[in-house]
């Protein structure tokens, strides 16, 4: 099949089993957000796909090919997490070239997108100005425009917007879903926060359980691209968490999901 398929049949961790069986199909162009009690295994997850860790027992391919290690992907993969991991000592733009560095190698004549991309995200003034001179939320930008200058396949986002303020969030938000718009990256993004969740994926999952597996796979209609506080996202929440109270515990009944199914078929 085309795009990611993600087959974990056990991931565990000192002996303790954290993930169990998984199996996850997402088609290129796709968001997908991962949402889930803390230590629900999100994060060991995303770590298992981009190849940090070898060490599980399953497959995951990009096109049908493995995905097994950062460097040997066969798909140009683009991550972001909760800090923006900025070197301190290079300027925003810098920052962002550091990340064609491989591609300017590889393609003579080559021409970066860094200026471009920081334009996109609203850093077109702060191009030459040093991370420790950005807010948080600029060097978040930062951190955006550096993970699409590689124009990713497949891009994992962790928690990337956490601990921000709602409009600084809401502008960042609104960022990515442009520049996956204009791309059509494949994203996996992990959040705690089920309105993010809604307000920018086409699909949500939901991990529970010991060892975690996938309790829900729910299509998002009508959420997307909107504020956090919105009607539209605060809705979507309240149908979603009036039908699974205990779902972003980790808990389902599944009986209620066959009768979710009929209900929107
Ligand atoms: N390197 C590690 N060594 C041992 N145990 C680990 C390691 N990394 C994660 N774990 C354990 O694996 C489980 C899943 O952790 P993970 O960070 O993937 O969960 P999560 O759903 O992303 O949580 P959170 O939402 O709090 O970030 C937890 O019990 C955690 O303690």
């Amino acid at each position: 099949m085309s795009g990611l398929r993600i087959h974990i049949r056990e991931k565990r961790f000192d002996g303790a089993p954290v993930l169990g069986e998984c199996t996850i199909d997402a088609a290129p162009g796709e968001f997908i957000a991962l949402v889930g009690p803390s230590g629900s295994g999100k994060s060991t997850l995303l770590s298992l796909v981009a190849g940090l860790d070898a060490d599980y027992d399953g497959d995951i391919t990009w096109n049908g090919a493995p995905l097994s290690a950062v460097g040997e992907s066969p798909a140009h993969m683009g991550m972001m997490f909760q800090e923006p991991r900025l070197m301190p000592w290079l300027n925003a733009l810098d920052n962002v070239r550091l990340a064609e560095a491989e591609r300017v190698a590889r393609e003579p004549g080559y021409q970066s997108n860094a200026p471009r991309l920081l334009e996109e995200v609203g850093l077109g003034e702060a191009q030459h100005v040093w991370p420790n001179h950005l807010s948080g939320g600029m060097q978040r930008r930062v951190a955006l425009a550096r993970a699409f200058v590689v124009e990713p396949q497949l891009l994992l986002m962790d928690e990337p917007f956490v601990s921000l303020d709602m409009p600084t969030g809401n502008r960042l938000r609104r960022s990515l879903l442009r520049l996956c718009e204009r791309q059509r990256p494949l994203v996996l993004f992990v959040t705690h926060d089920l309105r993010e969740a809604l307000a920018l994926a086409d699909r949500v999952l939901f991990f529970g359980d010991t060892p975690a597996r996938v309790l829900l796979d729910h299509p998002v209609e009508g959420a997307r691209g909107k504020d956090l506080e919105s009607a539209e996202v605060a809705s979507a929440q309240q149908v979603l968490l009036a039908r699974y109270p205990q779902l972003l515990s980790g808990i389902l009944d599944p009986s209620q999901v066959q009768t979710y199914d009929e209900d929107t078929a």
